[in-house]
């Protein structure tokens, strides 16, 4: 989600690359308890705020006492004294609905220290006036002048309170703000009430001794004088506060009309900031209801006032639990979610106080509600510090800040007038308590609140609620999900030793192309240079002295090296252009290898490899699911083993069963099949399926084959027949959201983009990347649509990146297979032909060509492409694997300046998470082969182990 605001940039994100930056940016440790708390406060200007924000709260708290007390302290009649003093709260919340609104443009437009520092020096006048004006004038001149004052008052916080409130995030880092709003909640409202009435009863006791003057007076002096410290301390102490100034100097010119009515328009525009304000409103609703029939419920209950006052302490109790334990309770679940959750907590418990039967119940459940309501104001003041834009905070604070007062007023009054007249209402023999079903509908209302806010503001759509809950209170939140790169498909082929994994890889290239894809054909380990060392360490036995091995913890972290730079250099770019990526192996061969052939634990793994692929995931895994006695026995005559193939055979069947459990637990991304078949009759089926994952192309239909081409092998009819062959995502949806997403490219039936990347090359690559039995021109011939001459290997090398295709109908005596060695088997670009390419440096990717095949298998130096359609191949790694750049059409490298003829598939966002779930289950029990649930999954979206650290989200997503 990305939202603007006027000329204020973005102000608020859920982009996870952004989280996660966010929060590894921050660089801070998980700290806890006092820790946490001294690691805020080592933050000068905020420890600075905090002594202010400290003193001003006793301030506060003896001001609202003392002029209370005051006021009424001018009356001898009770109902005068009990009016005057509910006359001075009643004219604190008056300017709250007047000016709050203004309130947050000055904080927003004027320097924030400044407006600090006139409010604090104009409360110091203000209530240091009423006990002077006191002294002299009459009681009814002084109680006037201190409502006036109090409204003065009221009003200098109403700016204050914004300002103050907008500064802190600004003061310490993202990731502490937590723990500092906590620190600020329990100084205002837990430490300093307590503090303000020892000190008033003290100053009642020192006076009472003394036997002259009046404690309220010495009170307000006291008071007064509270406020002229903080505002020299803000002054003189904490400068940082107008930092934002020099950032922002330009918002002065805007209009303060316009500032104001911007800040309407943000709230309403943008679902955050909407659902911040619809879960407090809702929660203060609810609150409103609860304390304005609270005496007539525990009247209900069968108590008395004593009731009343005990359940108004534990609503209390229970926002101390929420605001000090809140955040460990839920652990690392998303700010977002818990603030949507944490209303429907108290709302919800609202709604079963209506239901409470006993006064204990209802002790239990008014705790809740606090405790809910605790964490919602907690975690609101948090996220809006964190994810409101700076030039926003003000306004949205002190809109919220009015509409609390607001709809407390509102519901607080309403709720009293109604349980009046309801709660002598009986109708028939029943008697209806209208306090129960105001209680019951405050719920209602609040949990609908809650959850409208939730949907609103949710950063994990798509990420099951309930086990995301349960996952981060034990710490590992479920992950955002992770946006596919771009509009191409990623399918990864897996399997143990000799599962046929490379054959297939190259024959669904070749299919691919053949219906104008552009195939990027890659694996892992060793896709690129740098994995091409890796794959050097781990798998090379010659690498190391005799007798020393890689230990498997250095082995998994090396595998995750590679895959890494093999995402970042080679998938992701390849996907982000639209191309079908297929690679040889990924993530799930680190789990099964490293996590359960090597038991290091699988969870651990999946960590690894989220972390080292950003979360990427491939849209369908074709799991080729092969005994290891048959698998070995296939890459037997490779010659020597590599360091895995050499492993024990209990090592390759539990790496197989491994496998074969990753699958059954994610059906709808996997395809599960049985390598013992024919390899024509597994690529079938692997076609079958994804010719459903892809959008239909008109020109190429992916179920059909090409015109003028030999007939498909016919795939096995899927579903009813085949269990393993299942339906992917539909295409529709997938060929709508294409256009979306790619504008500028992605034309059915034009020129198919050359393949970008070479399956890396071995000691003996050419075999390698071949499918045995065949050699290349058989194996595309039959392998459907492509009709496959592969070309002279000399020959394509002498060309230099010649297109080294051959007519459809050419055979094996015309295509003589590339030499071991030196040569890797390229399905060609567009042509429905396999290319050989020299592993060398000099070797190009076969060009785009316009032209249909000349049907001469023989000639390639006649098909040679154009110069400038060939890009040179970067050097050839340690093992001659490499990777090249892509070539289109007119030779441009920029995806955006192509005519890119790649069909555009966008991602499919697989319903579970693998690593995650599988971190946390799996056992490796045995799984009868293919027996894979029939289960599909609606839900698109990718679910997977986040990161730790904080995960809640500040910066501006940048558009691709
Ligand atoms: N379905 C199959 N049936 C029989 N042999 C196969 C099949 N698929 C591949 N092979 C052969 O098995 C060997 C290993 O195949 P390969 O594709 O390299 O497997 P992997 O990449 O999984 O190790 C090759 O000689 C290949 O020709
Ligand atoms: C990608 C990956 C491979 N491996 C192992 C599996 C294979 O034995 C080896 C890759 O060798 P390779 O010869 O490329 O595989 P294949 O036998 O499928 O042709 O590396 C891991 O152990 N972990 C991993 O993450």
């Amino acid at each position: 989600m990305e939202c603007t605001h006027g000329r204020g940039e973005t102000a608020i994100a859920t982009h996870p690359a952004d989280d996660e930056r966010a929060a590894s940016t921050t660089g801070q440790a998980d700290l806890s308890g006092i820790a946490e708390l001294k690691a805020v406060l080592r933050f000068r200007a905020f420890r600075r705020l905090w002594i202010v924000l400290g003193f001003s709260s006793i301030g506060d708290w003896l001001g609202i006492l003392a002029t209370g007390t005051f006021a009424s302290s001018l009356f001898k009649n009770p109902v005068a004294q009990g009016a005057a003093f509910s006359g001075t709260i009643v004219v604190r919340l008056i300017p709250a609905l007047v000016l709050g609104p203004i309130a947050g443009v000055f904080a927003d437009r004027f320097d924030r220290r400044r407006t600090m520092v006139v409010c604090d020096a104009a409360r110091f006048v203000l209530y240091a006036s009423i006990p002077i004006v006191g002294t002299f004038a009459t009681t009814v001149m002084t109680a006037t002048w201190a409502a006036i004052a109090t409204f003065l008052i009221e009003t200098c916080q109403m700016m204050w309170a914004p300002a103050k409130e907008a500064s802190v995030p600004n003061l310490v880092p993202k990731a502490r703000l937590e723990k500092a709003n906590q620190l600020g909640m329990a100084t205002t409202y837990g430490v300093t009430p307590i503090l303000a009435g020892l000190v008033l009863a003290l100053l009642n006791w020192l006076i009472g001794a003394m036997g002259f003057g009046s404690s309220y007076k010495v009170a307000l002096f006291l008071n007064a004088l509270t406020y002229a410290a903080t505002a020299l301390m803000v002054w003189f102490g904490i400068r940082e506060i107008s930092g934002r100034r020099d950032k922002a100097p330009e918002k002065a010119d805007q209009g303060m009309f316009r500032q104001f009515v911007d800040g309407w328009r943000y709230i309403a525009r943008f679902p955050f900031a909407r659902g911040l304000v619809l879960g407090i409103f809702g929660a203060f609703a609810a609150a409103g209801v609860v304390v304005g029939t609270g005496r007539f419920y525990a009247k209900s209950l069968g108590g008395g006032d004593a009731s009343f006052f005990l359940l108004f302490a534990l609503l209390f109790v229970g926002l101390g639990i929420g605001i000090t334990a809140g955040p460990k309770l839920v652990g690392a679940l998303s700010r977002r979610r818990w603030f949507g959750l944490s209303i429907i907590l108290a709302t919800g418990a609202v709604g079963l106080l209506a239901l409470a039967p006993h006064l204990m119940i209802a002790c239990l459940l008014t705790v809740v509600v606090g405790a809910g309501a605790g964490m919602a104001f907690l975690n609101g003041i948090t996220l809006l510090g964190a994810e409101i834009d700076d030039a926003m905070r003000g306004r949205v604070y002190s809109f919220i800040q009015v509409s609390v007062q607001g709809v407390l007023l509102l519901t607080l009054s309403l709720s009293s007038v109604l349980v009046g007249i309801g709660s002598s209402r009986h109708i028939g023999p029943i008697s209806i308590s209208s306090t129960r079903i105001l209680l019951l509908a405050a719920g209602v209302v609040g949990v609908f609140a809650g959850y409208a806010a939730l949907k609103q503001m949710d950063d994990k759509r798509g990420v099951p609620l309930l086990p995301d809950i349960w996952s981060s209170i034990r710490g590992r939140p479920l992950g955002r999900p992770v946006p596919h790169p771009g509009p191409g498909v990623f399918v990864v082929f897996e399997g143990g030793e000799g599962a046929g994994k490379s054959t297939q890889v190259i024959k669904l290239a070749a299919w691919l192309r053949v219906h104008g894809r552009e195939a990027v054909v890659t694996r892992e380990p060793g896709a690129t240079e740098v994995g091409a060392r890796i794959r050097g360490l781990v798998l090379d036995k010659d690498a190391l002295p005799t007798g020393s091995r890689v230990s498997p913890r250095a082995e998994a972290l090396l595998y995750a090296a590679d895959r890494a730079h093999h995402v970042a250099t080679v998938v992701r770019p390849a996907l982000e252009r639209g191309a079908a990526v297929v690679s040889d192996r990924y993530v799930d061969s680190s789990l099964a290898y490293q996590g359960a052939g090597r038991t290091l634990p699988a969870e651990e793994i999946g960590w690894l490899s989220n972390w080292a692929t950003g979360g990427l995931r491939p849209d369908l895994v074709v799991l080729l699911d092969v005994d290891p006695h048959v698998g070995l026995a296939r890459v037997a005559d490779r010659g020597s083993a590599d360091r895995l193939e050499s492993e024990s055979l209990e090592f390759h069947d539990r790496v197989r069963h491994a496998f074969l459990d990753l699958a059954a637990e994610d059906p709808s991304r996997y395809l599960v099949l049985d390598a013992s078949e024919d390899p024509d009759t597994i690529a079938g089926k692997v076609r079958e399926r994804i010719g459903r994952l892809l959008p239909a192309d008109p020109e190429h239909p992916a179920e059909s084959t090409t015109p003028g081409t030999p007939p498909e092998p016919t795939p096995a009819p899927a579903d009813e027949t085949d269990p393993a062959v299942r339906p992917g995502i539909s295409i529709r949806r997938l060929g709508s959201t294409a256009h979306e997403r790619h504008p500028d490219g992605g034309h059915d039936g034009e020129t198919p983009q050359a393949t970008a990347v070479l399956p890396a090359a071995s000691t003996d690559d050419a075999t390698e990347v071949r499918p045995a039995g065949a050699d290349e021109a058989t194996l595309v011939k039959a392998d459907a649509d492509v009709a496959a001459p592969v070309a002279d290997a000399t020959a394509a090398s002498t060309a230099n990146g010649a297109d080294s295709a051959a007519s459809p109908d050419a055979d094996e005596s015309t295509a003589p297979a590339a030499g071991p060695g030196d040569t890797t088997v390229l399905p060609a670009a567009d042509t429905d032909a396999t290319s050989v390419l020299p592993a060398d440096t000099t070797s190009a990717v076969p060009a785009d060509d316009s032209k249909p095949p000349a049907g001469d298998g023989n000639a390639p130096a006649d098909r040679r492409a154009p110069a400038d359609r060939t890009s040179v191949l970067p050097a050839v790694g340690a093992d001659g694997t490499k990777v090249l750049p892509a070539v289109d059409a007119d030779g441009g490298d920029k995806p955006s300046e192509r005519s890119d003829p790649t069909t555009v598939m966008p991602a499919l966002r697989p319903a579970v998470d693998p690593w995650n779930t599988t971190a946390e289950t799996k056992m490796f029990p045995t799984v009868p082969e293919h027996a894979v649930p029939d289960r599909y999954d609606d839900d698109e979206t990718m679910i997977m182990p986040s990161g730790g650290g904080d995960l809640r989200r500040r910066k501006p997503r940048r558009r691709r």
